[in-house]
């Protein structure tokens, strides 16, 4: 039997969406401008799975000026905690240094308490008679009031002060502090409070596939790309990086197919619509649920090498949302054009 050959590149996606650069990112991001002279620490909150892909270039210029936190979130997903993954992490810390650099899962206390440590002696050296304020900033459904909550309980034991969801676009404006340190007299160290912002999303994003990869993350709402583009994107990465794993043995053969795929998800699931049809949206819907959930395994969505940011923060353009839309109607006008010629 011929061995199976995964594909080597996505088809480019041209119809795609590129942005989803909404209202409340916008003014979220103009309120946090206008508070930061009130704020002592960020957190920068990025998705462990695509590290680079969710790194948002709004937040290095308007939030300018203020020490920062790097802190990569979601680690349970994206790593087993093996020798690949320690790697991965160094190469990482690498790119940040001298600065520190965090990665966590929420629901891991020893991770939490590592922030808390970090905060905590952050706080201690600022020495801020009013108490220090921390606001963490990320990417929609990166986690960051997940985060909130998880240092909370575990810096003051409180319940939980924000609410989360798989979603993007829970959080919409900016809360007041909530308590995650209580002052030590003994210590000479104050209370630190840690503000919660809107997720923000890029005013542009620069290539089909980091669009397809922060989707398939959570970033943007299930609406904004059909669902079986997203798993033929799933299928694609399983595929290429993954070979040897059989992560989908249940469903069907190896295939690079993804109606093959989706039929055999539907088979298995009972997805079935009249008269037997699989639904294919359903069953893409409920894979990438799973991907997300971390039942198909650990994954990481970006190449991460030694000169990996730089190569990434070189060929990202921030493109205004004006020059998003000039873009927008360069591919239109050269779409009817050539539906014209093909027409002619
Ligand atoms: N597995 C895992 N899931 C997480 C982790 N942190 C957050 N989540 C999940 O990710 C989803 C989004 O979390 P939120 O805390 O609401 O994200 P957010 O960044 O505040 O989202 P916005 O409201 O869009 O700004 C929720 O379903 C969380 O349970 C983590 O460390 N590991």
């Amino acid at each position: 039997m011929a061995s199976f050959v995964p594909r080597l590149s996505f088809p480019n996606q041209l119809s795609l969406p590129r942005s989803y650069f909404l209202g409340h990112h916008a003014a979220g991001l103009s309120k946090m401008k206008t508070m930061l002279s009130s704020i002592d620490l960020i957190i920068e909150c990025r998705d462990y799975r695509v590290p680079l892909t969710s790194r948002n270039p709004l937040f290095e210029q308007s939030l300018a000026g203020r020490e920062r936190l790097t802190l990569y979130t979601k680690k349970d997903l994206g790593s087993s905690g093996g020798a690949a993954d320690r790697k991965r992490e160094e190469i990482i810390r690498s790119w940040h240094s001298p600065s520190t650099v965090l990665f966590t899962d929420h629901k891991s206390k020893k991770d939490i308490k590592t922030v808390l440590k970090y905060v905590k002696e952050y706080a201690a050296h600022a020495q801020s008679i009013m108490g220090s304020r921390i606001m963490v900033v990320g990417m929609p459904n990166v986690g960051k009031s997940s985060l909130l909550n998880a240092l909370r309980l575990e810096g003051v034991h409180r319940a939980k002060a924000a609410f989360t969801g798989a979603q993007p676009g829970v959080t919409r404006k900016i809360a007041s502090g909530v308590k995650i340190v209580e002052k030590d007299e003994e210590k000479g160290t104050d209370n630190v409070y840690l503000l919660d912002t809107p997720g923000v999303f890029i005013p542009y994003v620069p290539n089909a596939e980091s669009m397809l990869k922060l989707a398939l993350v959570g970033s943007v709402k299930d609406t904004i790309i059909a669902p079986v583009t997203l798993a033929d994107y799933l299928l694609f990465h399983i595929n290429k990086n993954y070979p040897w794993t059989n992560i989908y043995d249940d469903y069907c053969l190896q295939t690079n197919d993804v109606v093959e795929f989706l039929e055999g998800v539907c088979r298995k699931t009972g997805r079935l619509g009249k008269g037997g049809v699989p639904d294919l949206d359903a069953a893409a819907l409920w894979i990438i649920q799973r991907w997300r959930q971390g039942y198909l395994g650990t994954f990481v969505l970006d190449e991460i090498t030694q000169d990996g940011l730089e190569k990434h923060t070189r060929e990202e353009t921030v493109t205004s949302l004006h020059q998003a839309r000039k873009q927008k109607k360069e591919v239109q006008r050269a779409r009817a054009k050539l539906r014209h010629n093909e027409g002619g």
